[in-house]
């Protein structure tokens, strides 16, 4: 569904990623996990045609330059990390930006479009706050907003980034268990950065460590998180153990590095 080869983006005078391979099929969740700077958001960026790049990004078989932007835009949803909210418009009015692909060109939004968008807001908790503006919100809040613009969106794929950064851990909880249920009941395709590594190995199918704008290592949870290179790559002293349901549980360990 998403495959990208030999991505390479150069910001200013420095590459910043350098022949990146990645490959997501229908369906999968791919999370792209490694230290501050490594490159994931512009990875992610890459991947949306919103930086210049080198090398090929298809999605479902479509080079991306080649798809017009509507096409795009129901394709392909994108939460960024830290985007600029318009301070007056209201949370519904911002997550109903979602529907814009499916409404037509000098039209208005139709009963579904609004139904949709009031159902994503009630799924994560901000029914309350729909007439609210988005300058009167709270980090966590705006972060589900942003969200859930990107899932009104009805996209068979999602890019997400860091997606939970700023939430409670119930709200954590509540998000990814729902980018789960989707990606199980739609067949939803998803990549997202993580910072949590105990979260990724938890949520995803495979890990994608990018260090230092290259690909380190990629494959099962188990396979990629390994305390070797968590200490190599994050400069971190880790001891891993199987959780409950076999996945790797990352702990730090007190005193390192
Ligand atoms: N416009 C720019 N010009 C030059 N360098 C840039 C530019 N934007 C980002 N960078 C650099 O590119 C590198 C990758 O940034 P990116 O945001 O992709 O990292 P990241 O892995 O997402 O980091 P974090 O975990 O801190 O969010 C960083 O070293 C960053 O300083």
């Amino acid at each position: 569904m998403i495959s990208v080869q030999g991505l390479s983006v150069t910001l200013g005078s420095r590459e910043v990623l350098h022949e990146v391979r990645a490959d997501v099929a229908r369906g999968e969740w791919l999370a792209v996990i490694g230290p501050n700077g490594a490159g994931k958001s512009t990875l992610l960026r890459a991947i949306m045609g919103l930086v210049r790049h080198g090398g090929t990004v298809t999605l479902d078989g479509l080079e991306t330059g080649t798809i017009k932007p509507r096409r795009r835009a129901r394709l392909i949803a994108y939460a960024p990390q830290s985007p600029l909210l318009p301070p007056d418009m209201t949370v519904f009015d911002y997550a109903l930006l979602g529907r814009t692909p499916y409404i037509p060109y000098l039209g208005r939004e139709s009963r579904h479009d609004r139904e949709v968008t009031g159902s994503v807001l009630e799924r994560l908790d901000l029914a309350e706050l729909a007439g609210r503006p988005l300058a009167h919100l709270s980090g966590g809040e705006r972060q589900r907003v942003v969200l859930a613009r990107a899932l009104a969106q009805q996209a068979p794929i999602l890019l997400l980034d860091e997606p939970t950064t700023a939430l409670d851990l119930g709200h954590q909880q509540q998000v990814l268990e729902l980018v789960d249920r989707l990606r199980l009941a739609d067949g939803l395709t998803v990549l997202t950065t993580l910072h949590d590594l105990s979260v990724a190995a938890q949520y995803a199918d495979s890990l994608l460590l990018v260090a230092s704008g290259h690909a380190a290592a990629s494959g099962r949870p188990s396979q990629v998180l390994t305390e070797a290179l968590v200490s190599r790559h994050f400069g971190a002293h880790v001891k891993i153990e199987p959780g409950p349901d076999g996945r790797p549980v990352v702990h730090l360990v007190r005193g390192g590095p």
